[in-house]
């Protein structure tokens, strides 16, 4: 089922011509010209229900804008988006019900009260039955470890605290879709970790469809099934995750530790090599995964050298997505 259906968007933005000269702002005062921004450029996508889906792009390349549509802040110049059934723009009140949004470099808490307050405050706003605000109370405390800091003000509570209850109250109405912009932003490996658990396990037992913004490749290792890579207001990569990887990160290398140094290392010049780094008794060849197969290395190494330990490393997503980045900008 389609949760998110774009159709040819747009949104640009109308800047004011800088003039340069002695003159130039007294000038641009009374005759102001202008020039156009095309920040979202005609993208067209869907995102069904229940998908985690990572959007991704350089600094400034379009995603916040086009999240801001999809909320329904933001009016776009042109096309079609369509969030659940429903217009975010033109129908803002109905859409708020449907939708959880966290922004990571900002909260949406009121400051000076503690999150428990702030919690009873939303079940009256978004009219959450007992029942439902019970049930999702108790669930999220756990998985949150929200008891560490209910009752303190939401002034006092550190990064990754506030990042778990902007969370835990953005999901308490149980909307459908749940937009998270850069979630783990500044926060400790273990804060990080118990966020994406948590995504993880509302994605699969509410089926909630996530769109996630991250600069952290290890949220989108760890969450999502599909990325939409966009660049200059355009989309440039709509993947599976899987898929991704197997296009863009075709390498690997067969890391080696020897007994002895190995001297005959140019046996491993063969198709599909790229390049062999030599250390003294250790040895990594790397390889394209797709023209040369690695338990041919392996022998050629065991022909060559007395091994003592053998491992194949992947590329790391990191890795692939900053490719793909460098393969947008050379073909600009
Ligand atoms: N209100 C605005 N007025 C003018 N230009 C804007 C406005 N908002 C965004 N832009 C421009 O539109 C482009 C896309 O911005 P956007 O914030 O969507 O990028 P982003 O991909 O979210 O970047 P980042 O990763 O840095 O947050 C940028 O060039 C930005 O300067």
């Amino acid at each position: 089922m389609s949760m998110i259906v774009i159709e040819n968007l747009s949104r640009d933005f109308r800047l004011v011509k800088r003039q340069h000269g002695k003159w130039g702002g007294l000038k641009s005062i009374f005759n102001r010209e202008y020039t156009i921004k095309k920040a979202v450029n005609n993208i067209s996508t869907t995102i069904n229900k229940g998908e985690i889906i990572g959007f991704l792009g350089p600094n400034g390349a379009g995603k916040s804008t086009t999240i801001k549509m999809m909320v329904g802040i933001l009016v776009p110049s042109s096309g079609k988006i369509v969030v659940n059934g429903i217009n975010p723009f033109k129908n803002r009140k109905e859409h708020a019900r449907n939708i959880g949004v966290v922004f990571g470099q900002r909260t949406q808490l009121w400051w000076d009260i503690p999150v428990s307050e702030t919690l009873k405050l939303l079940k009256y706003m978004y009219k959450i039955p007992d029942k439902v605000y019970k049930e999702n109370l108790e669930c999220f405390f756990d998985l949150l470890s929200l008891g560490e800091f209910i009752d303190i003000p939401v002034r006092q509570l550190s990064l990754g605290q506030r990042m778990r209850a902007d969370i835990c109250c953005s999901l308490m109405h149980n909307p459908e879709i749940l937009f998270l912009d850069e979630p783990t932003i500044g926060l400790d490996v273990v804060v990080k970790e118990k966020i994406r658990n948590f995504i993880k396990q509302i994605n699969l037992v509410k089926q909630t469809t996530v769109i996630l913004t991250t600069h952290d490749m290890q949220d989108i290792d760890k969450l999502c099934s599909r990325v939409i890579i966009i660049d200059k207001g355009t989309i440039m990569l709509d993947s599976d995750l899987k898929h991704m990887k197997n296009r863009f990160g075709n390498q690997e290398v067969v890391v080696v530790e020897t007994i002895n140094p190995v001297l005959d290392y140019n046996k491993l010049q063969i198709p599909g090599v790229l390049s062999v780094d030599l250390e003294t008794n250790k040895l990594a060849v790397t390889y394209n995964k797709s023209i040369v197969n690695p338990s041919i290395i392996i022998s050629r190494i065991m022909e060559i050298a007395h091994v003592r330990d053998i491992r194949i490393i992947e590329v790391q997503t990191e890795e692939i997505i900053r490719n793909i980045y460098e393969e947008i900008s050379s073909q600009e």
